[in-house]
C-alpha cells in the first residue's frame, strides 16, 4: 500500500492495545499467561529477588505473551484463507502453538530455579 498516508503513532499503539486486550478475552491461555504473570510477581515482591532476576522473569512474561499473539493471529490467518482440512494448516497451526509451548515451559524451569531455593530457605525459616 505504498503512497497511502500512514496513521498517527497514536493510533497504532491503539491498534496495537485493542489486538493485546482481544487475545487475552478470546484465547484461554493468554489468560492463564496473565494469571501466572501476576503470580510469579506476587512472588518476586514476597520473596525480594534480584534486578537480574526480575530482568529474566519480565523477558520470559513478553516472549510468552508475545507468542501467544502470534499463535493467535497465525490460526485466525489460517481459518480466514481456509476451512478445509489441510496438511499446511496443521503445521502452522501446530508449529505456531509448539513455539508457545517451548517457551512456557523454557519459563517454568528459570522460574523453579529461581523461586525452589527460596521457597525452600523461607520453609526452613519457619521450621528452624
Ligand atoms: N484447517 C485445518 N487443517 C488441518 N488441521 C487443522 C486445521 N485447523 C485446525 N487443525 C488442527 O486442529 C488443532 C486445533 O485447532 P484449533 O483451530 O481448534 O486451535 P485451538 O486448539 O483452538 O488453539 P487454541 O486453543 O490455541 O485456540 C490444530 O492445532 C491443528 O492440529
Amino acid at each position: 500500500m505504498g503512497g497511502q498516508k500512514k496513521p498517527p503513532l497514536y493510533r497504532s499503539f491503539g491498534y496495537a492495545f485493542e489486538g493485546i486486550f482481544a487475545v487475552i478475552k478470546k484465547e484461554r491461555n493468554m489468560k492463564i499467561h496473565c494469571c501466572m504473570m501476576a503470580l510469579v510477581i506476587a512472588a518476586g515482591l514476597f520473596f525480594q529477588i534480584s534486578a537480574l532476576e526480575w530482568c529474566v522473569c519480565f523477558v520470559l512474561f513478553g516472549l510468552i505473551m508475545s507468542l501467544e499473539l502470534v499463535n493467535t493471529a497465525v490460526e485466525s490467518v489460517v481459518d480466514l484463507v481456509t476451512e478445509k482440512r489441510h496438511p499446511l494448516a496443521k503445521l502452522a497451526k501446530d508449529a505456531a502453538a509448539g513455539a508457545v509451548l517451548i517457551a512456557s515451559i523454557m519459563a517454568a524451569a528459570a522460574g523453579l530455579i529461581i523461586f525452589i531455593p527460596k521457597g525452600w530457605q523461607f520453609l526452613l525459616g519457619l521450621l528452624g
